[in-house]
């Protein structure tokens, strides 16, 4: 069984005085594709936001190769190879496919696959397609692809991937799945939060499910949805 990447013990969030995330327990291995799945509002965001160092109240032990990360900030958290994808596309609308590229480059990172332009232009033949396009002038699925190209030129160990698939025409949504599937033979670890079950069920290996920041179930995506479905969550 390969190495423990991300081992997560009795994780607490708050936003102000309203207590989210109650005492998580997760792992994920090295070169895993791992589901966080729940209904909306379950929490699922604020993990990731938890794991990156975003949410300022916190409390739990987060490891990440075997390195206690939990106190550290989100930009120390990015240089040991966290890479995040928020639900929002946040890329520069002013600047070209390239350009904004370049923004996220970091540089190697032992045990982490190296991403250059070139060789995200083959992940994603619609970004190699226009390189010179500005952000502003691409469709809101081609923003998506940018934003995760452009967090995987952090050449991350594991990224965490929010709601890739929300609001993505369908086309998108297959061309992200076969995306994921390659990211997954490069040997890159991903969490990803996901309502959408096709979506899951084609990229996750397993998953956990979430219902008001606690973690009820964990298994394969189908077995996760039979859960949900059972106890109406
Ligand atoms: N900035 C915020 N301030 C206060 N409460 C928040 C904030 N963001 C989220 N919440 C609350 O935290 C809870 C968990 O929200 P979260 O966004 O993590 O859920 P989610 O599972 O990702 O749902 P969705 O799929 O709708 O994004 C919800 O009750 C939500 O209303």
């Amino acid at each position: 069984m390969s190495q423990c990447l991300l081992q997560v013990q009795g994780l607490h969030g708050w936003y102000a005085d309203a207590h989210i995330l109650f005492g998580l327990d997760l792992e994920i291995r090295a070169g895993e594709v791992v589901a966080l799945m729940g209904r909306n509002g379950a929490g699922k965001s604020t993990t990731l936001k938890a794991l990156m160092g975003l949410l300022e109240r916190r409390q739990g032990q987060i490891r990440l190769a075997g390195r206690d990360i939990g106190k550290l900030a989100p930009h120390q958290r990015a240089r040991l190879g966290l890479g995040y994808v928020p639900e929002d596309r946040r890329i520069f609308t002013e600047l070209s496919v390239l350009e904004n590229l370049e923004t996220g480059r970091q540089p190697p990172r032992p045990g982490a696959p190296h991403w250059t332009p070139q060789a995200l232009f083959e992940l994603f033949p619609n970004l190699g397609a226009m390189p010179q396009r500005l952000g502003g002038r691409m469709s809101g699925g081609e923003q998506q692809m940018l934003t995760i190209a452009r967090t995987l030129m952090g050449n991350p160990r594991l990224l965490l991937l929010d709601e890739p698939s929300e609001g993505v025409a369908p086309v998108i949504v297959e061309q992200m799945a076969a995306m994921i599937q390659e990211l997954k033979r490069s040997g890159i670890a991903i969490l990803l939060c996901e309502q959408n079950l096709h979506f899951a069920s084609l990229v996750c290996d397993r998953g956990y499910l979430l219902d008001q920041g606690r973690i009820v179930a964990a298994g394969t995506p189908a077995s996760l949805q039979a859960h949900q479905q059972q106890s109406g969550l």
